[in-house]
């Protein structure tokens, strides 16, 4: 494995390229056993990697596992752009090195977890490949659309979006799509690709028959009127996130610890990411680059 430095410098550099190009999606990299299978899922999870956390993986992870072929494909999906977030430590060659990091984490995971362990090449083959990916785009709908037209996979190939029960809600926030402010603009997205939403109980966001209940006034009908059509609640699979009683993970977590209790890193981030955060110290005030 790269050194953590060497890391980071590879993606140091590939970025400005994106940046500079006219590209609304790149893969960076890909993670994988040998040589990947041409995709015929792909799943996406997009998300600041601020960094990655035991959430993404579990996210990630029951998702994968529900159809544990090498013809499944993730892509993590840095946006270099946020919707409303304004940017924040790390830099985002940090957070490309923590997402190649987090994939090889995601993929022991997997591993274990189908027993593809020790000198088992063709149960490590079927373990899907991850790409690190970035988008230029803060809208669901966009990053969708840049993956497609991207010419990077199979054309017409059905995306998963993986997003918690919070960014359900504001993808359908009628606040993004000016100037009509209608979620007709989320037609494209349901018309080919698909949701899987995590829920995230315990906090502002309600019991999970709160959340269960707001797909239910989708589905019967109830945000037509903003424009959401009720079928789209077929295209949209609520799954239960943390068990009951599990303290609740989050980026926001994660970088606290960074900065004052190093030992709850442990529960927060999975192992690789840790052992780089350790190291390299992303979150302490003097290595926190700004960022573009
Ligand atoms: N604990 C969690 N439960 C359910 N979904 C989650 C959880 N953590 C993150 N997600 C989902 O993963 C995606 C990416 O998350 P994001 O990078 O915003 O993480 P975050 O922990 O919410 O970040 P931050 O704490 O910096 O606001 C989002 O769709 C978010 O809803
Ligand atoms: N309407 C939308 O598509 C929409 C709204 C809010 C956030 N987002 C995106 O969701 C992702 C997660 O956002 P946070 O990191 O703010 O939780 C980001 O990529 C953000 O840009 C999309």
């Amino acid at each position: 494995m790269a050194s953590f430095r060497t890391l980071r410098a590879q993606y140091a550099s590939l970025l400005p390229r994106f940046n500079a190009s006219t590209k609304d999606f790149e893969v960076l990299n890909t993670v994988s056993a040998g040589h990947a299978t041409p995709p015929e899922v792909l799943y996406v999870l997009d998300s600041s990697f601020n960094p990655p956390t035991r959430a993404h993986l579990r996210i990630a992870s029951t998702a994968l596992l529900e159809r544990l072929e090498p013809s499944s494909r993730l892509v993590l999906l840095l946006a270099t752009q946020n919707a409303d977030k304004p940017p924040k430590p790390a830099s985002f060659e940090d957070r490309l090195a923590m997402m190649e990091l987090f994939a090889q984490d995601l993929r022991s995971h997997l591993a274990s977890m189908s027993g593809a362990t020790g000198n088992d090449a063709q149960a490590k083959d079927s373990i899907p490949a991850i790409d690190v990916g970035v988008t230029k785009k803060p809208y669901f709908i966009d990053k969708a659309s840049s993956i497609a037209s991207s010419g990077v996979y199979p054309v017409s190939l059905e995306q998963i979006h993986l997003t918690g029960f919070d960014t359900l809600i504001r993808i359908f926030n009628t606040k993004y799509y000016p100037p009509e402010h209608t979620l007709q603009a989320l037609a494209p997205l349901f018309s080919q690709h698909r949701l899987r939403v995590t829920m995230r109980t315990g906090d502002e966001w309600g019991t999970q028959a709160d959340q269960e209940e707001s797909l239910h006034r989708l589905a019967r009908g109830d945000r037509e009127s903003e424009g959401g059509k009720k079928e789209w609640a077929e295209r949209i699979r609520l799954v239960e996130g943390k068990k009951p009683g599990d303290p609740p993970v989050s980026s926001t977590k994660a970088r606290e610890a960074a900065q004052s209790a190093t030992q709850d890193l442990e529960w927060l981030v999975p192992e690789n990411v840790r052992q780089f955060m350790l190291s390299e110290k992303p979150y302490t005030t003097d290595s926190a680059e700004p960022v573009v």
